[in-house]
């Protein structure tokens, strides 16, 4: 998707500067992604408020219409969906194109695999090479029928017409993407389909399959569905998304004499490892407001400047904070003393190697990053400006920008176009709270 576009953009940052404000971050990302997938299969209509126009989560609503489901919207985050019934979507004409976006891609080819037709998922040059036996594997062993290049990556053919199967599966990853892939492949098999994550990881697809009124099955550490139920079109009130909050967050923490209140934040305790690592690293978060909304936890995070000293970051938290680890290597840089990150390769599996971009840029800035295979040992120290590269990594280019608050020079981040994946508002909002930030358009 962003490859289609003949302007790159560059952000340029000037030093220093204070966050203060408050406001609402766009929609939760993984919150959308899946409104629109139940919204689809359920009967009657599902009307969704706070739905993130990110190119992601649009990636996801253009395969849906692809496949006959008529949706309205979005309009300042409002969606409608005609649900379709689960045996309802039609065969696309073309390929469905996923952009950037790991989710749709390993969430539909589950769901896809138990369609009576046959659909080809791409996406763009990143997505083209992240693994995907980690899902097209386990489905195959439920009945499903698809081909991956000889790498394992997409372009993805998934045969539709075949009789899926439940199955009991240990997951070697810990991935809610490969869980929710499967489980929405579960809706579609017959008997009962479990799987066991090695650590806990977002739960968005069991909480939206109950709030659709899909039964979900829970033993000990496994879930699971049984296949054959329906689902029911209800409203959903998609939070802020805490994975973009959480350049805010830093921002505040390492900036001098700031205060931001961010408000309607998601804090599902599978996400919230950011809040829980910041926290021991000595900052100050006050979670206000806690409410519930649409089977969702809801607050309000006032979050005010702090010294952070650096930690050993504890395993468990990996897989709760996975997508914020770009910034948090920021705040380790701005800490007092050592950061240590392991058990955290999936970062190298991301849409760039997370560890080796970060480690690279943070060195350019002058910080001794020491990349491991799965982590980094961060020694905070002074930034000074340079100019990083994003590599089309939209949560590299955010987390380069947060770092000008507490550089000693101009920061210049290329390559990013794909914040608009998640965040199509970043630069204003940022702009608008005390960053120094301008977007550079130049030709390809
Ligand atoms: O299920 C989801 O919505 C997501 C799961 C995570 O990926 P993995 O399951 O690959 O860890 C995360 O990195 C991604 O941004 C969104
Ligand atoms: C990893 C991410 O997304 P996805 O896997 O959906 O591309 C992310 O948003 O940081």
């Amino acid at each position: 998707m962003s490859e289609k576009k003949s302007q790159s953009q560059t952000f340029r940052l000037t030093p220093g500067g204070r966050l203060r404000g408050r406001f609402r971050v766009p929609g939760d990302k993984s919150v959308s992604h899946r409104s629109i997938m139940l919204g689809s299969l359920a009967e009657g209509e599902t009307r969704i408020s706070g739905f993130l126009e990110g190119a992601d989560a649009l990636a996801t609503l253009a395969a849906f219409r692809a496949m006959g489901v008529k949706i309205s919207g979005p309009d300042a985050g409002r969606v409608r969906i005609e649900g379709v019934g689960m045996r309802g979507l039609q065969a696309p004409t073309g390929a469905l194109d996923l952009g950037n976006s790991g989710t749709s891609m390993r969430l539909l080819c589950g769901l896809l695999a138990g369609q009576s037709f046959d659909s080809i998922l791409t996406g763009d040059t990143s997505l083209s090479s992240r693994p995907m036996r980690r899902v097209t594997e386990p489905l195959a062993t439920m009945g499903a029928l698809i081909h991956a290049t000889e790498a394992g990556t997409a372009p993805l053919l998934v045969h539709g017409g075949q009789s899926l199967h439940g199955i009991r599966y240990d997951m070697p990853v810990a991935s809610a993407q490969v869980k929710s892939c499967l489980l929405l492949a579960g809706l579609y098999a017959a008997g009962e389909t479990w799987v066991r994550e090695p650590a806990p990881t977002r739960d968005h697809t069991e909480r939206m399959l109950e709030g659709f009124g899909y039964p979900v099955l829970r033993d000990g550490g496994w879930v699971g569905v049984e296949g054959g139920h329906g689902l029911q079109a209800t409203d959903i009130d998609v939070p802020g998304d805490i994975s973009s909050a959480a350049f805010f967050i830093v921002g505040a923490c390492i900036a001098e004499d700031s205060e931001v209140i961010l408000e309607h934040v998601g804090i599902n305790p599978t996400r919230t490892g950011v809040l829980d690592i910041l926290s021991l690293m000595g900052a100050d978060i006050e979670i206000r407001n806690r409410r519930e909304v649409g089977g969702e936890p809801v607050a309000d995070l006032r979050v005010k400047s702090s010294h952070l000293r650096g930690i050993r970051i504890p395993e468990r938290l990996v897989p709760l904070a996975i997508d914020e680890f770009p910034v948090l290597f920021v705040a380790a840089a701005c800490a007092s003393g050592t950061t240590i990150l392991t058990g955290a390769e999936e970062l190298r599996v991301k849409e760039s190697d997370r560890i080796a971009v970060m480690a690279d840029g943070l060195r350019t800035l002058g910080i001794d990053a020491e990349p491991t295979p799965d982590g980094m040992v961060i020694n905070g120290g002074r930034l000074q400006g340079g100019a990083v590269q994003s590599l089309g990594d939209h949560r590299i280019a955010m987390a380069f920008s947060m770092a000008a608050l507490r550089a000693s020079g101009d920061i210049d981040i290329g390559d990013c176009n794909n914040v608009s994946t998640s965040f199509p508002d970043f630069p204003r909002l940022a702009r608008e709270s005390g960053l120094g930030i301008h977007v550079e358009q130049s030709p390809e």
